[in-house]
């Protein structure tokens, strides 16, 4: 991997705005869809009707796709996006969404409420799920939108099963030392209390750019 792998894209921030609204709540109805299929008991004749009404409508999508994956994309005004990101894109109906909210420098916590879809243990979120937005949120801390950094090595305690429902991620750097960051997170369910803990060494990359007032990054800045 290396800087060129952001995709310098010339649309306009209102055009990326609009067409970021519009695809995110079609992408909403398909998260209904993956919860409605999961949960739905209505009859073999029926499912068999819905799967071809789905058909028809993935073909109309794919009538016009990008060649590969969405990948991450900036323009010359500063704004990103990254729409089809595991965790936080706005165009990936697996991605709960999460929306992660930055405090201030190093720390940063997000609300969600994870349902049937996102399920492990009998009602309860699986463990690859909470690594996965954990990583996620611990990445952004790490980053901060200033620098690049990836998850070199990821640490987590499971405490106890967390129910289906409304969750409360939050991380925050511990140390920093060179192109290493220590950030350490906790997944919480409804009654507050820590149900899986984390901690994560998150690297710059030796080819990424490590000078915060560097302009590369100065177009990468929250968008
Ligand atoms: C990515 C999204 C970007 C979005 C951009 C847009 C705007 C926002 C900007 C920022 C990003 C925002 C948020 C972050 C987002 C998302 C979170 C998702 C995170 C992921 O999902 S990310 C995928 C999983 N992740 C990987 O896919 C990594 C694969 N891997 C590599 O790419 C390399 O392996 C790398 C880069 C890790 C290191 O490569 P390198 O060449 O820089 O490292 P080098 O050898 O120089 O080592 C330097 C010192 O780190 C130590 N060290 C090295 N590796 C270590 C390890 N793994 N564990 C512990 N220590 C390690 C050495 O021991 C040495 O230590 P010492 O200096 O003490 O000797």
């Amino acid at each position: 991997m290396t800087m060129e792998m952001f995709i310098l894209d010339e649309t306009s921030t209102g055009e990326v705005d609009r067409r970021e609204k519009v695809v995110a709540a079609l992408t909403d109805s398909v998260r209904d869809l993956v919860d409605a299929t999961i949960r739905s008991t209505v009859d073999d004749d029926e499912i068999l009707a819905v799967r071809e009404e789905v058909d028809a409508l993935v073909s109309r999508l794919r009538a016009a796709q990008l060649a590969g994956p969405a990948g991450v994309r900036y323009n010359a005004e500063g704004r990103s996006w990254n729409w089809g990101n595991a965790v936080v894109g706005q165009h990936n109906a697996l991605a709960p969404p999460l929306e992660i909210v930055h405090d201030g420098p190093g720390s940063a916590r997000a609300d969600v409420v994870l349902g049937a879809a996102y399920e492990g243990p009998p009602g309860m979120v699986h463990g690859g799920v909470a690594a996965l937005l954990l990583d996620q949120i611990m990445g952004e801390t790490a980053s901060g939108f200033k620098r690049l950094t990836m998850t070199g090595t990821l640490s987590l305690r499971y405490r106890r099963g967390t129910p289906l429902g409304p969750v409360r991620i939050e991380g925050r750097i511990a140390s920093e030392s060179g192109r290493k960051i220590t950030v350490q997170a906790h997944l919480a369910g409804p009654d507050g209390e820590p149900t899986v803990e984390a901690t994560g060494l998150f690297i710059i990359p030796s080819w990424a750019p490590v000078d915060e007032s560097d302009r590369t990054w100065a177009r990468f800045a929250e968008g």
